[in-house]
Formats: structure tokens, sequence, C-alpha cells
């Protein structure tokens, strides 16, 4: 379970002359037979920086996607996409979101460039300037020497590649990326990454991406927000989110299940001991104090006679994920 809703820092707010990326206030929304996927969340996303949405499977990132790119509605709050709200002005809206989603869009029974002129034939592109932009694109992406060939014989990552060129057709302002790096390799998951950081750099584009690498968001997002069941838990920089967690995380691997029900509860009881989180059979626990907590921890290690290895590090964002996000055996 989530610890208390809380935030290490205040949801930003952006001067009304200089309006945010994205502005989300107090957005609720309810789906049939109730359920409540978001629940009053409240965070803002500046421009030309990637902000990064995290949380577990089902706390209400999809949903707070389709509600931004006017592909559902909510029951209260507001949302402003480049200062223009969703609810009144959806189709200047759309003009300004490009949204890559996780699943594919583009036909693999068509070429690459076929997709990517349909997607600018849609938004009006036409002529010299369809040409032009459908160049830079492919160039852009290095597609170009595979734009004649099926969708379906692409790489993964050449197919989120052209993924990303469809939500950039149009040139939004703000782009965002649901879970864009899922089922891709690291190497190319390291290509999209620098287009995407190249996109906001030199082009100042405002991104906002889910993500359940928390690396990725580490090392990407100047903001993060962790979503879980409809509500923010935590949001803040990721050196803020860090910073929240001073002392050190130790980790143990326990595969008998009355070992860690007794390890867990043990470690609950000492004092130096503030959170204790599993990450599927790896316990974790953030500890607070000298060398003496991490004293008291290997004690409890000892006296239930686990010999398996011990880690200790500093957290890290996923120490911060499991805290806030869940994270039980
Ligand atoms: N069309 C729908 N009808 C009813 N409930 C829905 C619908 N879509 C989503 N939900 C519910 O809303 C909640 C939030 O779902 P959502 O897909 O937004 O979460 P998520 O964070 O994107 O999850 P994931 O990481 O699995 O994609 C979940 O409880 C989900 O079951």
């Amino acid at each position: 379970m989530a610890g208390e809703p809380r935030t290490v820092a205040p949801a930003r707010a952006a001067p009304a002359a200089h309006p945010a990326a994205i502005e989300v206030r107090s957005l609720v929304k309810t789906y049939p037979r109730g359920v409540r996927a978001l629940d009053g969340i409240s965070f803002s996303a500046a421009r030309g920086e990637i902000t990064a949405v995290l949380g577990p499977n089902g706390a209400g990132k999809s949903t707070l996607i389709k509600a931004m790119a006017t592909l559902t509605g909510f029951d209260a709050g507001s949302i402003g996409v480049d200062g223009v709200d969703v609810r009144t002005r959806p189709a200047e809206v759309r003009r300004r979101i490009g949204v890559v989603s996780q699943s594919y869009s583009s036909d693999p029974s068509a070429t690459g460039y076929d997709n990517l002129r349909l997607q600018a034939r849609i938004y009006g592109l036409r002529g010299d300037r369809l040409r032009a932009r459908l160049h830079e694109l492919l160039d852009w992406m290095d597609l170009g020497s595979a734009a004649g060939r099926l969708v379906r014989t692409y790489s993964g990552g050449m197919r989120r590649r052209l993924e990303l060129a469809m939500g950039l057709v149009h040139e939004p302002a703000v782009l965002v990326l649901d879970e864009p790096t899922a089922a891709v390799d690291p190497v190319a998951a390291e290509g999209l990454w620098s287009l995407v950081t190249e996109l906001c750099r030199d082009r100042r584009m405002s991104v906002l991406l889910t993500t359940h690498q928390l690396d990725e968001a580490d090392r990407l997002a100047s903001w993060v927000v962790i979503l879980n069941q409809g509500a923010v838990v935590v949001q803040g920089s990721p050196q803020d989110l860090k910073e929240e967690l001073s002392g050190d995380v130790v980790a143990v691997r326990l595969t008998d299940p009355a070992t860690a029900r007794q390890v867990e509860a043990a470690m609950k009881r000492l004092a130096q001991v503030r959170n204790v989180a599993w990450t599927g059979a790896e316990l974790r626990a953030d500890i607070q104090g000298d060398a003496r907590a991490l004293g008291s921890v290997l004690e409890v290690l000892t006296a239930h006679s686990v010999t398996g290895p011990v880690s200790v590090s500093r957290p890290s964002l996923n120490d911060i994920y499991f805290r806030h996000a869940g994270g039980h055996r």
C-alpha cells in the first residue's frame, strides 16, 4: 500500500503570463461502476523540460494521458495544454499536443512513408510542405532508407521511431509519450531518449512521459510525479525525491516465506528502520543513523539465520517509488 499522500515539494504553478506546458488541477475521473481512476490530482509540467509520471499498473497514468489528449472526458478539475483549456477548446488542444501511445498506431501492412503521409494529411499538410516535413522527420528519425519498407518488417526500435515521427508530424508544442521504451532493447531505448532530449533542448518542446523505468525518469526528467491509485503520492525533482531519503538502503533476498515474514516484522520494530518494502523477494529497508543502525539490521538477519548476500546503498528513485507506490510481498 502507498504511504500517506504527500509531496516533497508543492505542486508547481506557472505564472498566468507564461502558462505551463501542462497544468493539471484537482482532476477527477470516474469510470462506470465507480472506478475512480483519478482522484483529484494536481501537477504542472514546465515548458521545454521532461516531466515523468510514474506509477504501478492501474495508477491512472493512461487515463491521465487520455484526458489530456481529449480522448476521454473527466468529472471535475481542469487541464491546460500549452495554456489552452482541454474542456472548452479541445480542437485547439489537439493541434498543440502530440501523443505517442503504448499501443502502436501505425499500420503494419503499409510502408513507413505511407503511414507518416497519412498522419500528415490528417493534420492538413499538403504538397511541398508535406513532402518537406516527411523528409525532415524520416531523416531525423534515421528512417530514410527504410521509408519504403512495410512497417511489419521494422524492428521494435524502428517502429517506435516511426510512431514518434507520427506524433511529431504537426509540430506539437507538447509531446506525450506513454511508456515509449516498453518492449524495446536498451540500445534502441537509448536512441529514443537522445532524440527526445534533443527535442527539448534544441526545439524547446515540452515532454510528458510515463514510464516504469525509474532510472529513465531519474536521468531524463526535471520533475517526477508518482501516482498511485489515482492520487499523487509524491512529486518533486529527482534530487528532491532522493534527498527525502537520507540514510541508507539495506537490501536482502528472502525466499523462504516464514523467514521473510519474521524478518520484516523484526525490522519494523527497529527504531532506526523508517520503511520496509518488497521488490519481489527482495526486502529493502530504509535505515537512518550511523553504523549502529546498520549493526541492528544485520543482527536481525543473523538472528534469523539469513546467510544470503546483503547490500547497502544510497537511496535511488527506485526506493522512493517503492516506498510510496507500494511494494508488498
Ligand atoms: N475503460 C475503463 N473502464 C473501467 N475502468 C477502467 C477503464 N480504463 C481504466 N480503468 C481503471 O482505471 C484505473 C486506472 O487505469 P489506467 O489504465 O489509467 O492505469 P495505468 O496507470 O495507465 O496502468 P498501466 O501501467 O497498467 O497502463 C484502473 O483501476 C483501471 O482498471
